[in-house]
């Protein structure tokens, strides 16, 4: 028998596929203290949450008989995938059974805060005939800014274009040709920021989308400008919004999402020009259906030993498959990430060429490493291993692999190119006997560089002194600087500095380097994970 633990509310007409099963013993209890899940989870081979059970590493090291957790939703940022991979515990969600409901909310959201719907609601509740304060605007004709386009945020415009609405919206992987079906004007996050009257979030919570709406962007809005979360807490700086709502920069706010919730107590929620509800983008009836029976039916597939397609860790690694290509594996993810890193605009295609010794070898299972390393720097947890095809094909971007003996000098070359919509970007690395991994080309500057860590990489012209300027200021910004490198093609031309140092730099020092005279660009590049 596999005993399942259910631990948040998750439908239970969803989950019938498990209650029927003669192979499942099914549990279903819900608002556990940590230190009660911890005294049970020892004793379930899987476990269903959706985002309230926090399953830390100290639950998932506890769960010593657990093979798989299920996600009833789509983030999983309240489950240690980190941890969940180390024990070979298969993590897996349901990304696509509550978009409607999440994009139906946003919308809510949008009009009720327009129209102080909720505030107006709570005065005549409490007896108060008020209308002279709860004049709003009209959603007719203005421009609504979408921040992250995929399954929610395409949603959501669909609908405001019913309303009238101008939609400017970013994605790093929306094309052109999307962005016209959905009638779209792609723009900058920045002209969004600029230019929007509403705008709304849709994108996961990750290192880029963290505070990507903070004090300085505030400070360039339209004054009156209104902002929707139903994404993640901390994709909005709460206290930044708070700030801005008192100065008069931002008229109305609805938040659905909290840097921690439940967020009881949080300052934002004194301002009258807040809207909020508790995180219930995906309470619906439907949607808590589809992603129940989508969970169970997935929990059921990988408990009986049969094929899942939600994973979204790298648990199950088949050993033979990739054993000779293991050493390469974590050069080929950072090949990845440092691409996406340096380039900008929507990636468009992604060419990889294994040169030497490593043509010899099968080399599919690099390329996921590759592919996820280029992917993930946007699409976070939700491309792995496992969905990294799957992952590029979603979002069009072509995946070219080629073989070749001739390795320019090295024993093994890795090389990825990567086409996006304004450029070119090419790294190669190797691994060099005696050596291990290293970055050994940037865009055709030889350079040698360990992929670990954080890199400031400059683009620079090739003259005296830009060398020493980038280190006083490193220096005097308390950043050590544990590593060196200068490529360059000719002298006096253009050339590449790479530096590791012994932590990442603040943005505020990145833009006083980049209007250093003679640097072209800078790139603060964290290569830790
Ligand atoms: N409030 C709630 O109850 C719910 C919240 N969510 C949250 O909504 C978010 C979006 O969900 P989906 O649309 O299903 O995911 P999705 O993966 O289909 O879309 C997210 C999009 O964000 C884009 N993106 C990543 N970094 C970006 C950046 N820096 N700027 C602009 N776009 C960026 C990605 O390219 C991707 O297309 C997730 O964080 C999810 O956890 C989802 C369901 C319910
Ligand atoms: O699916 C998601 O990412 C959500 O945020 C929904 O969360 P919930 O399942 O309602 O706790």
């Amino acid at each position: 028998m596999f005993k399942v633990l259910v631990s948040d509310p998750i439908s239970d007409v969803g989950l019938k596929s498990l209650i029927e099963d003669p192979m499942v013993d099914l549990t279903i209890q819900t608002g556990l203290e940590k230190e009660q899940l911890l005294n049970i989870i020892g004793n379930f081979d899987a476990l269903l949450v959706r985002s309230q059970t926090k399953v830390t590493a100290e639950v998932i090291n506890a769960g010593k008989n657990l093979k798989v957790i299920g996600r009833a939703g789509v983030g999983v940022d309240n489950i240690d995938l980190d941890a969940a991979t180390d024990r070979g515990i298969l993590v897996i969600n349901a990304p696509d059974g509550n978009t409607i409901s999440t994009a139906e909310h946003a919308f809510a959201m949008l009009i009720s805060m327009a129209r102080n719907i909720p505030q107006a609601h709570g005065k005549l509740k409490h007896g108060v005939w008020d209308r002279k304060n709860f004049t709003g605007v009209e959603l007719n004709k203005k421009v609504l800014g979408v921040v992250g386009v995929g399954r929610i945020g395409a949603e959501v415009a669909k609908r405001a274009k019913a309303f009238n609405m101008d939609i400017l919206g970013f994605d790093p992987f929306m094309s052109q040709e999307r962005a016209e079906q959905l009638g779209i004007t792609l723009a900058s996050v920045e002209q969004i920021f600029e230019k929007a009257d509403f705008v709304t979030f849709h994108t996961p919570l990750t290192k880029e989308t963290k505070y990507m709406l903070d004090k300085p962007q505030f400070a360039k809005m339209k004054k009156g400008v209104r902002i929707v979360n139903c994404a993640r807490g901390g994709i909005v700086n709460e206290e930044a919004l708070y700030d801005a709502i008192k100065e008069g920069i931002v008229a109305g706010a609805a938040l659905d999402v909290f840097e921690e919730e439940p967020a009881v107590g949080n300052p934002l929620l004194e301002l009258p020009q807040l809207v909020a509800t508790p995180h219930l983008g995906a309470s619906t009836e439907e949607a808590q259906l589809n992603v129940a029976i989508d969970v169970a039916e997935e929990v059921a597939n990988v408990l009986h030993g049969k094929g899942f397609k939600n994973a979204v860790n790298l648990a199950i690694l088949p050993e033979e498959d990739f054993a000779e290509l293991k050493p390469y594996l974590k050069l080929g993810q950072k090949l990845g990430s440092l691409a996406a890193q340096i380039s900008t605009g929507r990636i468009e295609k992604l060419e990889i060429t294994y040169a030497g010794n490593i043509a010899d070898l099968k080399c599919e299972p690099l390329s996921r490493y590759i592919i996820r390393g280029l992917l993930s720097y946007h699409l976070a947890d939700d491309v792995n291993y496992i969905n990294a095809y799957k992952a590029a094909k979603s979002k069009h971007v072509e995946i070219v692999e080629s073989k070749t003996h001739t390795s320019k000098g090295f024993a093994n070359l890795v090389s990825i190119s990567v086409k996006t919509a304004n450029e070119y970007i090419q790294v190669a690395g190797s691994l060099l006997n005696g050596y291990g991994a290293k970055i050994v080309n940037i865009n055709g500057y030889t350079v040698d560089a360990n992929p670990v860590g954080n890199l400031l990489l400059a683009q620079h012209t090739d003259k005296p002194g830009i060398i020493g300027i980038v280190g006083t200021m490193l220096g005097e910004a308390d950043i050590n600087i544990a590593t060196m490198q200068v490529g360059r093609k000719v002298a006096g031309g253009d050339a590449v500095m790479v530096l590791g140092v012994d932590k990442r730099i603040p943005e505020d020092v990145v833009k006083k380097l980049e209007a250093v005279s003679g640097i072209n660009s800078i790139f603060n590049v964290d290569l830790q994970n």
